[in-house]
């Protein structure tokens, strides 16, 4: 039997090989580009093509994003997701949805297929129906992150997704003298969805860290 290679080289040369191996077409790698000007970080090319799996998987016909960014990660879902599929996608910032928006245009979505919210999504997820969605990404960092992964519980039909991105605090949660606010809530979070025994959950080291948890 071969012996596992656990060597940090070894490692990051094998995570750099997954991210990578299926990267952007020019609709995305042209939406990244928005995305430097903007200032807005886009998941990796390895969290969309895992996005786009994912979706596929729970069959996804609705889906909430907290954090529309640029709209990398909003055309991800729905190239996965069931043709009908509808993303609902919220962010505070007016020119990062219209930037958004446009993404959606050069990919062809129709535009029912995506209702964009402006707004802070401490205040949009609580409106949202309870137990009528299949999968509910975050993807705007750890300061509200409590509260939104309870209402994305509340908000998921059984069977339903939750995909937290970033889940590793930009590499910063496997290192213990880190003890950054956003670390420390991203290790909790964790914890508490591994504890949960309505949930089931797991770790996957795609990008910056995706925490999946399916609701039971
Ligand atoms: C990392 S970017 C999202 C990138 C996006 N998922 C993509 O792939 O293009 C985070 C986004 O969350 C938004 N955001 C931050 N805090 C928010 C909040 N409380 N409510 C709604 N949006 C928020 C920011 O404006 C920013 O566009």
């Amino acid at each position: 039997m071969k012996a596992l290679n656990t060597s940090p080289t070894a490692k990051h040369s094998s995570w750099a090989y997954a991210e990578q191996h299926l990267s952007d077409d020019p609709v995305l790698q042209a939406t990244r580009e928005l995305a430097f000007d903007l200032g807005v970080e886009p998941v990796s090319e390895g969290t969309a093509a895992t996005l786009t799996v994912l979706a596929a998987a729970v069959q996804a016909k609705t889906l909430v994003e907290v954090g529309t960014g640029v709209g990398v990660s909003g055309i991800s879902l729905l190239r996965g997701a069931q043709p009908e599929a509808i993303l609902t996608s919220i962010d505070l910032d007016p020119e990062h949805l219209h930037t958004a928006r446009t993404a959606f245009r050069q990919e062809q979505l129709p535009a029912r297929r995506t209702r964009l919210i402006t707004g802070r999504a401490e205040e949009v997820l609580p409106r949202l129906a309870t137990g009528a969605y299949d999968l509910v990404l975050l993807d705007a960092g750890a300061e509200h992150l409590p509260d939104f992964t309870a209402e994305s519980f509340r908000m998921l039909a059984p069977g339903g997704l939750l995909i937290i991105n970033d889940a590793l605090d930009q590499d910063q949660v496997p290192r213990p003298a880190v003890r950054e606010e956003s670390t420390q809530t991203m290790r909790e979070t964790e914890r508490v969805l591994r504890e949960d025994g309505r949930v089931t959950s797991t770790l996957l080291g795609t990008g910056t860290g995706l925490l999946v948890a399916v609701r039971r």
